[in-house]
């Protein structure tokens, strides 16, 4: 009896340890059809769009890429720290759904998805950064 008991709630604490793992923080609501389209929206009007997080070093080699080595004005780009925001969360939702790409940085140029920091830094690497951003800020 007292053994069955055990085996029982060992049984509940290990479903309770794999329910919390794999959906605990992997949970994600949806974003609402209408930041889908707000974010669409500003995806489309802003010649580079970036969404990062202050505290992510990826973001920060994107962002000295850009503003520094490109000199780039704060002007000319959407730069969205969505750890700043309190919509940053639906936002990022809405970012997965539009690019399928979760992680922070999350690039646009001229409405193209470029990708992540890597993929910013590949078309750097190909010489192809400049040529996109000249056209971008022609
Ligand atoms: N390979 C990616 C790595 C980006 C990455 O791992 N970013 C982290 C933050 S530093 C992230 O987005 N984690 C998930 C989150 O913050 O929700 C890139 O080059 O951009």
């Amino acid at each position: 009896m007292e053994y069955s008991r055990t085996l029982t709630l060992v049984a509940l604490v290990f479903t309770l340890f794999i329910i919390r793992r794999f959906f605990g923080s992997g949970f994600s609501k949806m974003a609402s059809p209408q930041t889908v389209q707000h974010v669409r929206s500003l995806i489309k009007d802003n010649k580079i769009f970036v969404a990062a997080k202050t505290y992510c070093p990826y973001c920060n080699a994107t962002l000295k890429l850009l503003f520094q080595d490109k000199k780039l004005r704060k002007d000319q780009v959407l730069l969205l720290q969505l750890d700043t925001m309190k919509e940053g969360s639906e936002i990022q939702e809405a970012l997965t759904e539009i690019s399928g790409q979760r992680t922070v940085p999350n690039i646009y140029i001229l409405g193209e998805h470029i990708g992540g920091n890597s993929d910013l830094q590949a078309l750097e690497a190909s010489g192809k950064l400049d040529e996109l951003l000249e056209k971008a800020l022609a």
